[in-house]
């Protein structure tokens, strides 16, 4: 297969100036200037069953999400040493000549694999990034992360998918408590939305910013409001990721020991429209490329998403009408490129496509 025929960053950031199609429109590149106020909350107590901390932290969590749906924990039970692990493993494989990153090429309509820049997805407004995104549920014994690797990128990957199933089990695990923290914060059930969770297929992806020559045109990926419920990042110490608060970009300043959470658009038809699935970015730098780890929890493809009955009447009003994830995928895969109008964009196709 043609390499030549791949979007290559690391031959595109060797030109002196960056294509085009990876120029965004300036509306999307305006500086930040200061640092988001994403409270840190130390979950030690909630995750220790102190239910005075729960309760602190359920508030604390409340007042983010209502605002703008972002904020970071600490002391969360995330190995610091599995993370440490998961990066170096996501460096070899990004570091790769280009033919063997492409055994592991992205299919037409797949979400797994790897992705130079969504180049073949996309026309302009390409990402300056590489990305290799895999499934992660724990439905069954099988370790589906290591079987992925070993059965896409061989037995030279056989340590990456070990370590790869670890980091997404302790993503789920944590991905799950904090889906209580947020029932609890909602003043419904701690495990009311449990069941909608436990057996869902969310997505692990590994983002690898090349540095780019000239950052002040591109993105590394673009403004956006993620589809999914709940998604836990961590950022290398580079750092790069805004969201859109108050009308203007702010930063979220890279801590080492803390996992970024962020409300996805999902998450927001659960809360009936009250928690924000805010826009964000990721911007590139000239001299450090920038890695993150992003684990995206989603429902159960086929089961109902919908607001608590609850939650619907002390509102008055129901915001979204009911659907599936496998829904909201099909519409951001097939037919809308996620942005800040994505829930919007959805629910009227999903009303004028229902029969
Ligand atoms: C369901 C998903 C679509 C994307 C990956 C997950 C959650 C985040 C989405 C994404 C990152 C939002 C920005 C645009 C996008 C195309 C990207 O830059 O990768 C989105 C992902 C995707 O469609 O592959
Ligand atoms: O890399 C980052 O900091 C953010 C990436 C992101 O928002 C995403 O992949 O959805
Ligand atoms: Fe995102």
């Amino acid at each position: 297969m043609d390499s030549s025929l791949f979007f290559d960053p690391s031959l595109l950031k060797s030109q002196p100036t960056v294509p085009l199609n990876f120029v965004w429109p300036k509306e999307c590149l305006e500086d930040s200037h200061e640092e988001l106020q994403a409270p840190v909350l130390d979950l030690d107590g909630f995750l220790r069953g102190d239910n005075e901390a729960t309760l602190h932290t359920a508030n604390l969590i409340r007042k983010s999400c209502l605002s703008h749906g972002f904020f970071q924990v600490i002391n969360h039970g995330v190995d610091s040493a599995l993370i440490r692990e998961a990066y170096d493993q996501m460096d070899a494989f990004f570091n790769l000549p280009i033919h063997r990153k492409l055994n592991a090429l992205k299919t037409q309509g797949s979400l797994w694999g790897y992705s130079g820049a969504h180049a073949d997805r996309f026309a302009s407004k390409l990402p300056w990034k590489e990305t290799l995104s895999f499934p992660f549920h724990d439905n069954s014994l099988d370790p589906v992360v290591t079987n992925y690797f070993h059965s896409t990128l061989g037995e030279d990957f056989q340590q990456a998918g070990v370590v790869f199933q670890k980091y997404c089990e302790a993503m789920k695990g944590l991905a799950m408590k904090v889906v209580e923290l947020l029932a609890i914060s909602l003043g419904v059930d701690r495990l009311h939305y449990k069941d909608l969770f436990e057996e869902g297929c969310s997505i692990m992806r590994c983002n690898y910013y090349p540095s780019c020559q000239q950052p002040s045109l591109a993105l590394g990926t673009g403004p956006h409001c993620d589809p999914t419920s709940v998604t836990i990042l961590h950022q290398d110490d580079v750092g790069g990721l805004d969201v859109f608060v108050d009308k203007k970009w702010q930063t979220v300043k890279p801590r080492p020991n803390a996992l970024v959470v962020n409300i996805g658009d999902t998450f927001t038809a659960l809360s009936n429209g009250r928690y924000k699935s805010c826009l964000h970015r990721a911007m590139v730098n000239e001299y450090k490329d920038r890695r993150s780890l992003a684990f995206f929890l989603c429902p159960k493809e086929d089961k109902v998403v919908r607001a608590p009955k609850d939650i619907v009447l002390k509102d008055g009003t129901k915001q979204y009408p009911d659907f599936t994830w496998s829904n909201l995928l099909e519409f951001t895969q097939k037919y809308y490129r996620a942005d800040e109008d994505t829930l919007p964009n959805f629910t009227k196709w999903l009303i004028s496509s229902k029969p």
